[in-house]
């Protein structure tokens, strides 16, 4: 596929990030700038349960605008509930959008703070739909955690994911997700999209708080030298695939924390 950038505000925007690539008629895109003082504490909101077998993982890949690392979904064996979710969903895949260089990279902000990435772990609601693709296109489809990733230390977990990335197609043993979200269980929630196409407004976002550390070279190497292109074309570095903060319309951003 031919890349041609368009440059939006002096940065090169990958042809799916166009904006303004709005959905006609969407009430719930994402990703949304959350400003701390609007948001709603919600002494209603549970504890998110996080339960995740390492076993399920399967491999590592990069699809052509990130990596993910995909899951087994098969069985309700890697799964999150409670929060502010009515049933149980099922762990699919996770993967990252970053920046060229560290001053934007994160999909979602804080009071307009942008950080220089952010992971996105993606669940599906089987109790519901028998399908991914069929949850992907439903209200309570997806419930996505978004971690927020800041420069600092050195992580041991993500450390496993970049030593695995030159191999296009890795496959892994056995790894745990839940290495890269924050023991602080504060987060927001709203509702909310995919950033990416099918652009659906099937995701129930929980943001965490706290952002993980991880230092320069796990971004640089990790992120920066991964592309965009397949086999035999002109190389263009895997950079800026995240999408342009969306109106947040009549949403209210809830938090679990005062
Ligand atoms: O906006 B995101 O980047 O963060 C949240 C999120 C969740 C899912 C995706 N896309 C996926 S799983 N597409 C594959 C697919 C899509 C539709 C049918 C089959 C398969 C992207 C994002
Ligand atoms: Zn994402």
């Amino acid at each position: 596929m031919e890349h041609h950038f368009d440059w939006v505000k002096g940065k090169k925007m990958h042809p799916l990030w166009q904006s303004p690539l709005s959905i006609p008629g969407g009430t719930r895109q994402s990703p949304i700038n959350i400003q701390w003082r609007d948001s709603i504490y919600d002494p209603f909101l549970k504890p998110l349960k996080i339960s995740y077998d390492p076993t399920t993982c399967l491999h590592i890949w990069n699809n052509g605008y990130s990596f993910l690392v995909e899951f087994d979904d098969s069985a309700d064996r890697s799964v999150i509930t409670g929060g502010p979710l009515e049933n149980q969903y099922r762990l699919k895949q996770f993967h990252f959008h970053w920046g060229a260089i560290n001053e934007w990279g994160s999909e979602h902000t804080v009071d307009s703070k942008v950080y220089p990435a952010e992971l996105h772990l993606v669940h599906w609601n089987a109790v519901v739909y028998p399908t991914f693709e069929e949850a992907v296109m439903e209200g309570n489809g997806l419930a996505v955690i978004g971690v927020f990733l800041k420069l600092g230390e050195h992580h041991e977990g993500l450390q496993m994911l970049v030593d695995a990335l030159p191999a296009v197609k890795h496959k892994f043993d056995v790894f745990d997700p839940s290495c890269l979200i924050p023991s602080c269980p504060d987060y927001w929630t709203y509702a909310g999209s995919l950033t990416t196409p099918p652009l659906t407004e099937s995701v129930t976002w929980i943001i965490k708080k706290k952002p993980i550390e991880v230092d320069e070279n796990q971004v640089n190497f990790a992120f920066r030298m991964l592309l965009f292109t397949s086999d035999g074309e002109e190389e263009k570095r895997m950079v800026d695939n995240f999408r342009p903060l969306q109106p947040l319309m009549n949403r209210t951003v809830r938090s679990s924390f005062q």
